[in-house]
This record gives structure tokens, sequence and C-alpha cells, in this order.
């Protein structure tokens, strides 16, 4: 069995869902289907998601939201009709919209998420109507009668263990399961939603609990290439990947996969295969556990911007014991994650996602760090960037980081801060964020273009 995930990219419009729709009927072990909201048609366009939660804020705030919702709907019109579909489904959308843009009672946090997820919930439908109109058996499951069960971080949520027993029951269906992404409920039975992009992660955690032979993510690229390509023409394709190095890539900025997608699957050592809908026939991208050494040392370059740090020095910082568990408590208490925690004799650095990071918060947390933990010197830098090579043959080779380094002199871009993880399948440089391309473009020549 196979569970196979079409992403915005292939649901933009009607001649996207046909073809999803011979992709589906090609092999009758695409058992289950899990769909994202219809996507940017052409570049300028605007996903439905998007004008999802600028309805979601307008109404919000003001009670009204005609224009957006009609755009909304609109999209949703375009395809059924294009399909042949039966208005009804129409009818049907549009109440569901009505219904959730009336729920006004709970807090604006939950409100997003109730617009937000209808994007994927009534493609699903759209999808199910469109699959059964082709003559197969399809049916819409929604993740609360499945129990897709998540935490309750609006806008940020995490499965739930007691997810994955429910959802194994999903493979006893009969026919073609259509599941919405990007969403699930508390236990309390509130809608969640998966951070931005999270259809990818619904997707896999369907495969892991009903323990698929493959988890198949269709998308708008023939595979996953060694580069961002709107970053490099043409950039080297990557056919094979294991799971650490896609995840550490998808972490660093390839937005192809979802960062948080790979861990269901990896954990039951389910198969992921990127391909594209447009190319359904192109080999794709196989993500498993173990690959064979063929690339160079380096299999990718990634890069992320939205990033910052606090930097703190204090002399005998090594021989104060607590000091390093102290400084993340100050963050804790302040509700910040971090990222990464380079350090020297004397000083530290922590990199946080700059969002979270708003000039009141910093005063305080710099002013807790200064009198609290009686610090010599204090900075925060902000608008960097994180850029990360990747591969596992990196462990056994010698000198990857001298042709980095080299790399990035020749495009003349400053170093901020170099961090090799301990499993040493990467390297992270921190740079300006507006020296990111040029270092990503200087370190893809050096490994893999170096004619
Ligand atoms: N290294 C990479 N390889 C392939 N695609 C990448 C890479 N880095 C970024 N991308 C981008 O990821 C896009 C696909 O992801 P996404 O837009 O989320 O698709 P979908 O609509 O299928 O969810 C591609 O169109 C491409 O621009
Ligand atoms: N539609 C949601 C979830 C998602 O996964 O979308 P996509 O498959 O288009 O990346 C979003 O835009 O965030």
């Amino acid at each position: 069995m196979k569970v196979s995930k079409f992403g915005g990219s292939s649901l933009a419009d009607a001649k996207q869902f046909r073809k999803v729709s011979d992709i589906i009927k090609a092999d009758n072990s695409r058992k289950i289907v899990v769909v994202s909201a219809p996507g940017k048609r052409f570049k300028e366009d605007v996903k439905v998601t998007d004008l999802l939660i600028n309805c979601a804020k307008t109404h919000y705030q003001s009670g009204k939201s005609d224009d957006d919702l009609e755009l909304v709907i609109s999209r949703y019109k375009e395809i059924a009709e294009e399909l042949g579909l039966d208005s009804g489904i129409i009818d049907v959308i549009r109440d569901d919209l009505n219904q959730r843009l009336a729920n006004t009672s709970i807090t604006e946090g939950q409100y997003i998420d109730s617009l937000k997820a209808s994007g994927e919930d009534n493609c699903a439908k759209l999808m199910a109507e469109h699959l059964r109109n082709q003559g197969l058996e399809a049916n819409y499951i929604s993740p609360k009668e499945a129990g897709l069960f998540l935490s309750n971080d609006y806008g940020n949520a995490h499965v739930l263990q007691q997810s994955y027993d429910n959802l194994a029951k999903l493979s006893e269906n009969a026919g073609i399961v259509v599941f919405p992404g990007f969403f699930g409920y508390t236990p309390e039975g509130d809608l969640v939603t998966f951070s931005r992009g999270g259809s990818d992660i619904t997707g896999s955690i369907l495969a892991a609990a009903v323990k698929a032979d493959l988890y198949e993510n269709f998308t708008d690229v023939d595979c996953v290439f060694s580069v961002n390509p709107s970053l490099v023409a043409n950039p080297k394709a990557i056919y094979e990947l294991t799971y650490r190095e896609m995840r550490e890539l998808s972490y660093g900025g390839f937005s192809v996969l979802h960062a948080e997608a790979l861990l269901p699957a990896y954990k039951e050592k389910i198969p992921v295969k990127i391909k594209n809908t447009n190319n359904p026939d192109c080999k794709g991208t196989l993500i498993v556990a173990d690959r064979s050494p063929e690339n160079g040392p380096v299999v990718g370059i990634a890069s992320d911007t939205g990033f910052c740090s606090i930097y703190v020095s204090k002399y005998l910082m090594n021989r104060e014991i607590g000091f390093g568990r102290k400084l993340l408590q100050i963050l804790e208490e302040e509700g910040l994650s971090y990222e990464h925690t380079p350090s020297g004799i004397d000083d530290i650095s922590v990199i946080l996602h700059e969002e979270q990071f708003d000039s009141q918060t910093e005063e305080k947390v710099t002013n807790r760090i200064r009198t609290e933990l009686e610090v010599d010197d204090i900075a925060v830098k902000r608008n960097i960037a994180l850029v990360m090579i990747v591969g596992e043959g990196m462990r056994q080779s010698i000198g990857v980081a001298a042709k980095a380094t080299r790399a990035f002199e020749r495009a003349n871009v400053n170093l901020d801060m170099i961090n090799q993880g301990s499993s040493e399948v990467s390297m992270m440089f921190g740079v300006n964020a507006n020296d990111a391309d040029r270092a990503v473009q200087a370190l893809y020549k050096e490994f893999f273009d170096c004619n």
C-alpha cells in the first residue's frame, strides 16, 4: 500500500486535479491520498491558504470579509465547473466556510486555524467527488473521524502518539481514502493545524500508521536538487538521500519537504519518494535509511534566513558550573526556543528564530542575562542566514571545511559562525542574510561545478 500526498502545486486548478486522478488510476496500490489546499496557478497567484488567512484575520477583527471569501469560493468553483462536478459540492463548501466564519467565540489563533484548515478539508471533499466521477471508489475521511490527535499549539501542532493506532484502521477502508492534510484535533476536540507546509507531515504520519510500503510526496519538481533551483540554474539532481541528509536539508531550507515531515516515516523505516505530478514517469528522489556513497562528500547545500544571535561573553565562563543551564533557562522562562549554541572558552552564542525575538523581548532577555548572569559583554545580531552543507560522505572526508571556507573567501562573504553537528553529516555557517545567496552559489561551484 502507498500513501500519496499531493501538494498545493498539484491541485492548483482542474488540469492539475486531472493529473492527480490519472496518477491514482495508474497504480491501484495508491490507497491513501493526502491533499493540500489549491496552490498557485502562476507565479504571482495567491495560495488558497493565504487567501483564507487574510479572510480569517479580516473577519475576526471587523466581522466582514466578503471579498476574500468570494475569492476562495471562486477557486473551488472554477475547479468543480471545469471537472463537470455537481454544483451541490460548492454549496457544501460555502456552507462550511460560513459556519467557520460565524464561530467567533474562540481565540484568534483557533479561529485562524479553523479557516486555514478549510483549504485542505474542502479540497479533499472536491478530490473525492472528482475521483468518484472518474469511476473510482473514493471516500473523504475527516481527521476527526479518523482520530488524528494533535497538541494544542495552534498553528504549530505536533502529533500525539495515540493517533497512530487510530489511523492504522484507515488501511481497512475498501476504497481510496482521501484525507485532508495540514490539520487534526486536540483531545478536547478543537481543530488545530501544523506549521505552514504541514500536509507533508500528515502524509508521513498516515504512512507510518498504516505501515505503508512507500510514502510518495508529489510536487512540481522532478526530484530534490543539490541546491534550491531558484538560486542555481539546472542544479545536480539527487536520486537517493538518507533520512538524516533530507532532515538536515529540509531544516536548512529545502522547502520541497517540511522539516518535520520525515520523523514518522523514519521511525517506521518507510521509504519516502519525492515525485513530480507534472512528470510522473520521472524516477524522483528516494529517501531511505542507507544509500550507496556515490557522490562526493557533499550531497546538498541549503540556506535559510530569519535568524538572530545573542552573543554572551564572561571571563572564566568555562569554570562557572551551571552557566549554560542558567542562560538557557532564561530563554525557557521567556518562552523562547533556540536552534544552536556555538561556544568558545569564555563566550557562547545562542541562535534563535528572529520572529519570536521582537525588540521588547530583546530588551527584557538581555537585561536579565546581564544582571542575573553578570556577564562582561552581550550583543544581539539580527538578519542572520544559516547556510548548510550536508552529506553522509563528509564523515570520511578530509578538507571539506577548507573547501567551504575557500568558497566563502572567493565570494567575499564574512563568516559569523561555523558549527559542525556531532553527527558530522552537516556543517553550518552563519552569514549576513544579504550574502546568503552568493554564499550558496559559491559553495555549489566549489563542490559540484568545479570546471
Ligand atoms: N533543493 C531543492 N530541490 C527541489 N525543490 C526545491 C529545493 N529547494 C527548494 N525547492 C522548492 O520546493 C518547491 C516544491 O515545494 P512546495 O512549493 O512546498 O510544493 P507543493 O506545492 O507540492 O507542496 C519547488 O517548486 C522548489 O522551488
Ligand atoms: N496549504 C498549507 C499546507 C501545505 O502543506 O501546503 P503545500 O502542500 O502547498 O506546501 C500551506 O500552504 O501551508
